[in-house]
């Protein structure tokens, strides 16, 4: 299949692209390079361009014919969703809205979309399955939140068939280690504890140790990168039939912060600084995924499920690439 992947220069979307690739699909990034790494783009072609330009989306849909979209590109940290709701309602849903016009207006009716684990806000129940409550708590969350239902009501007019797969802590390294993190700045746990070890910054601050979990740290739910793209495969072949899709994407397994620390320490073998500081705002204490509706409709594994094998594949593209791609 010819698949637009938006976003296929970030981390996720770089991923996702060169796991296409690997399964005969022929990906063709388009992405505006604001985050993402033109290095990071494997064995597809590239259209740089921003999701606000229509005319450039419906030109590369059909110069590429394009069979089906993945969506990426989206601004992801809760902090600056926050300080800036302007800017991530525009970017992430109403890109979203003008990606989907181009879509329906040449005829394309696949769409995979990447949510989040935020769309839930501050769940009352743990593991999540995917029909709790849906009350996001921050602007990024919302946005992703407010691009689901637009999708399903979509999809109800029979133009779109789409699956909203809905992250937990994407992490780890695809690709054979060679595809990681290198957000700018960094905000995420796992590659600020490496840079920890790696000496590339003085410490680690948890945020918080007096949360309601065993060691009063928050626990999380990560996901290896090639389990999470391998789902968007399995989802991507159900669109011929299926309308709407919606899957948790997450191994269940919660670990806490500080667990996450320990585990870098024993991966890399390197002992650092470790300061406990204030609560983030907006940080649930805990979020694990029931993930039972992927697996049982999409017949989705997951390979990588231990934290220390997903650390082992982060510290071996970080050590590879201590200044991350360079581009
Ligand atoms: O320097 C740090 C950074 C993070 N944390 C904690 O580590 C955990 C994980 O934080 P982070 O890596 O920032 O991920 P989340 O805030 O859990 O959010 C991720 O997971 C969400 C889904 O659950 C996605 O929507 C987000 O895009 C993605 O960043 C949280 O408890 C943080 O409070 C620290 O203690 N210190």
């Amino acid at each position: 299949m010819n698949i637009l992947v938006c976003g296929g220069a970030g981390y996720i979307g770089s991923n996702m692209t060169a796991m296409l690739a690997r399964h005969g699909h022929n990906p063709v990034v388009y992405d505006n390079l604001s985050k993402g790494h033109k290095s990071a783009i494997r064995n597809a072609q590239f259209v740089r361009g921003d999701l606000a330009d229509y005319d450039l989306l419906v030109e590369t849909i059909k110069k590429y014919s394009i069979d089906a979209v993945m969506h990426f590109a989206a601004f992801i940290e809760v902090g600056e969703s926050v300080a800036d709701p302007l800017g991530y309602y525009y970017n992430n849903f109403c890109n979203a809205r003008n990606l989907l016009q181009a879509m329906v207006d040449t005829g394309v009716n696949k769409f995979v979309f990447s949510s989040t684990a935020a769309v839930y806000g501050e769940p009352e129940t743990i593991p999540i399955t995917e029909d709790i409550a849906k009350q996001p708590i921050n602007p990024y969350g919302d946005s992703k939140r407010a691009v689901e239902l637009m999708l399903s009501f979509l999809s109800k007019t029979g133009k779109m068939n789409y699956a909203a797969l809905r992250y937990f802590n994407a992490c780890g390294a695809g690709e054979d280690g060679t595809l990681g993190e290198d957000h700018q700045p960094e905000s995420h746990l796992i590659p600020l504890i490496i840079q920890a070890a790696m000496g590339k910054r003085e410490d680690i601050k948890i945020f918080g140790n007096d949360y309601p979990t065993h060691d009063g740290t928050c626990i999380r739910d990560y996901i290896h990168i090639e389990d999470l793209c391998k789902a968007h495969l399995l989802a991507l072949d159900k669109l011929d039939d299926e309308a709407e899709l919606i899957f948790n994407l997450g191994n269940g397994k919660g670990y806490s912060v500080l667990e996450v620390i320990e585990t870098v320490k024993k991966v890399s073998g390197k002992d650092f600084t470790v300061i406990t500081g204030d609560r983030r705002p907006g940080d649930p204490p805990v979020l694990t995924a029931d993930a039972s509706r992927a697996r049982q409709q999409l017949g989705w594994t997951t390979d990588f499920p231990e934290l220390e094998i997903i650390v082992e594949s982060a510290w071996k593209f970080h050590n590879a690439n201590p200044d991350g791609y360079g581009d």
